[in-house]
């Protein structure tokens, strides 16, 4: 078990815990000292190597057609983070016609919630190949049991969470005219996930908005006026967020720290 000791910000909990994970061990080195995850008193000795650090998550959250894609796009271009949209990685699935796709097909036809062992093990994959140490993670965590399951099969808690909050009128609007030749993008189906997203998404908001990490942004303006309220929650982090340089030892890309 790994204990974040240092302490991250004032905006951010510093006592959440986490557990070492493969993926953990392969972050080597990460963003800035404010972040790292250091292994506490009690556990030096394990064997494990001291002063691992693990990489910045943020997990996007919102409705259908709040508009989380959007803002993940200028957030990328203004602080360099990695998207990785967990519904883009199902998509994937289906047009690669792998052993899930027809499964993740019809789920995402009906608005049901994929198997999280499936979503969690594609999020992970991306993350352990990544030369990245930041991350967005779009449309994840769906529900408490896609939560649990990220914990206990990549071993990372997010650092920030944002809530794209938006009136089901308008996330409707949006997606109807969204015109990407999505299947779910039909108002059947955006019914189904709109009581899905209802029922399973907001515990998980209430989880975060419990531990002090929930950004909640109005969704409903022009995509500049709601960038800007998106902006001063990335500010603190500007610093760590342009030292950030990952040592990944599964990347050709990165060469070896020792
Ligand atoms: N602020 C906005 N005002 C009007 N339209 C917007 C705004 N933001 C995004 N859109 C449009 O609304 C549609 C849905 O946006 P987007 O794909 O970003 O939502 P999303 O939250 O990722 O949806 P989903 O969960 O279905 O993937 C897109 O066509 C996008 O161009
Ligand atoms: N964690 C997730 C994310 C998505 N899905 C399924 O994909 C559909 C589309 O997701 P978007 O984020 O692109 O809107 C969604 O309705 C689900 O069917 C999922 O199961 N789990
Ligand atoms: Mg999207």
């Amino acid at each position: 078990m790994w204990r974040r000791v240092a302490s991250l910000s004032p905006m951010v909990s510093s006592s959440s815990t986490r557990s070492l994970s493969r993926y953990q061990a392969a972050f080597g080195l990460s963003v800035g000292e404010s972040f790292s995850t250091e292994i506490s008193k009690q556990e030096e000795g394990s064997g494990l190597r001291p002063k691992e650090k693990a990489p910045f998550i943020t997990f996007v959250l919102g409705g259908p057609g709040s508009g989380k894609g959007t803002q993940c796009e200028k957030i990328v271009e203004t602080f360099g983070l990695t998207h990785l949209s967990a519904g883009d990685l199902l998509r994937r699935e289906i047009a690669m016609h792998t052993k899930n796709g027809d499964m993740i097909l019809n789920l995402i036809k009906d608005g049901k919630i994929v198997p999280s062992e499936v979503t969690v093990k594609l999020l992970q994959k991306e993350l352990e190949s990544s030369n990245s140490s930041k991350f967005l993670i779009d449309g994840f965590p769906r529900t408490e049991e896609n939560r649990v399951a990220f914990e206990r099969i990549v071993g990372a808690d997010p650092d920030v969470v944002l809530f794209f909050d938006c009136p089901e009128e308008e996330m409707v609007t949006r997606v109807l005219n969204r015109n990407q030749g999505r299947v779910d993008d039909n108002i059947t189906t955006m019914k189904k996930r709109l009581k899905i997203f209802e029922a399973l998404n907001r515990p998980v908001i209430d989880y975060y908005k419990n531990k002090g990490k929930l950004y909640t942004i109005n969704a409903v303006g022009t995509v500049d006026d709601i960038f800007k309220q998106v902006l001063p929650i990335f500010t603190p982090f500007e610093e760590q967020l342009k030292q950030s340089r990952r040592v990944n030892p599964k990347s050709p890309l990165v060469e070896n720290s020792s």
